[in-house]
């Protein structure tokens, strides 16, 4: 379900297409995430006034909120070339040796999902980043010899959407580690007239931040959500998003006032209904919702958790007043601890 989900933040094909027109260039065309962008201009002026490369760059956040962008920004900004790659595509050390040996000096090498690198190749990168050098072992058995290969001073940036999944050492060899947050309504307000603006749809500024606003702070969301708009304009209202053709658009697409879609209402429901509002393990609440344990974490999570709509706690999810609420459940007051099986059961009080 979630490969067809309008608010899944992971990209589809669709998507790759039409990002690549609507991605930001440069620092001054990147929207939003102002104290990031403000470390990194300092950053690149400072490497850029000194002739060197950019010190290794880790970003970190959930999916879709610019961090392949930032990666060719700083390329760009740096007048350097970018090399793209993921863990998962590097999967032994001689790829990772025939990458670094083809950089040039202050090239940007992007590492995708770094948290997936498996040890061979980290165990590679690691002198690579720390001391521009490539360890070969040259010949087999008794006769062996260890070769130190020099790099050229070149920029790894990392990105992953689970800081924690990543080993220490290779933590510790990125200079600059930051985190992209989820964009406030006024950012998201503006990266949707901006994209509206490169497509070519016509849009009033009441119509770009009620998009915004129902996006989840995402800014890939938010394009998807405006292309979907878009068609909805061109077939039904002649063209152009107003605040009202945005808000019917948004209503047929089933995406609530808060930007939550169908799935969302469901985890919440499965925890109050199913679960008696938590706590509950996080496989059993995948299992009951026949949904991926990481969808859930990286995907549905990340946004209710902000919203103040669930709980992490050490014995499970729980969900909050808020998302009763929001839902229009009543919200059992508790006599009981909630693991007490005797407690009362949803609705009973009421
Ligand atoms: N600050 C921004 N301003 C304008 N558009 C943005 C901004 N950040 C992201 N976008 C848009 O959102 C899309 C997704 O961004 P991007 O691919 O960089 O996210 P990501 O963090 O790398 O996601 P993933 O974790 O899935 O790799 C881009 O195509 C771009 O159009
Ligand atoms: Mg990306």
């Amino acid at each position: 379900m979630s490969a067809e989900r309008l608010v899944n933040p992971h990209s589809d094909s669709d998507d790759q297409q039409v990002e690549k027109s609507l991605r930001p260039r440069t620092l001054s065309e990147f929207i939003g995430q102002e104290k990031v962008v403000e470390q990194l201009r300092i950053a690149i002026a400072a490497a850029r006034g000194r002739n060197e490369s950019l010190d290794h760059t880790l970003f970190y956040g959930p999916p879709g909120l610019g961090k392949t962008s930032l990666a060719n920004v700083i390329a760009n900004e740096m007048g350097a070339k970018i090399k793209i790659t993921s863990g998962p595509a590097i999967e032994r050390a001689g790829d990772l040796a025939a990458i670094l040996t083809s950089l040039q000096a202050h090239d940007v090498l992007f590492i995708d999902e770094v948290h997936r690198l498996n040890r061979a190749v980290e165990e590679v990168l690691y002198p690579a980043m720390e001391d521009f050098a490539l360890d070969l072992v040259v010949g087999k058995g008794p006769g062996a010899r260890s070769l130190r290969l020099s790099l050229p001073r070149f920029t790894v940036i990392g990105a992953t959407t689970r800081l924690a999944l990543l080993t220490s050492p290779l933590r510790d060899r990125f200079v600059s580690v930051h985190r992209l947050v989820f964009y406030s309504d006024e950012a998201m307000a503006e990266i949707v007239s901006r994209s509206a603006r490169i497509l070519g749809v016509p849009i009033s500024p009441e119509g770009a931040r009620e998009i915004g606003r129902r996006a989840r702070g995402t800014p890939r969301i938010a394009n998807r959500i405006l292309r979907r708009v878009r068609d909805y304009a061109q077939v039904v209202a002649g063209g152009a998003i107003t605040l009202e053709v945005a808000r019917a658009a948004l209503a047929q697409l089933e995406i609530d006032e808060l930007g939550l879609d169908e799935n969302d209402r469901r985890l919440l429901r499965a925890i109050i209904e199913l679960f008696n509002g938590g706590p509950v393990g996080l496989s059993t609440l995948a299992a009951a919702l026949a949904e991926e344990v990481d969808a859930i974490e990286d995907v549905y999570e990340p946004f209710l958790l902000q919203l103040g709509f669930l709980q992490r706690t050490p014995r499970g999810r729980v969900a909050t007043r808020r998302a009763y609420e929001h839902l229009g459940l009543p919200y059992p007051e508790r006599a009981l601890p909630p693991d007490d099986e005797s407690g009362p059961q949803q609705g009973t009080l009421f």
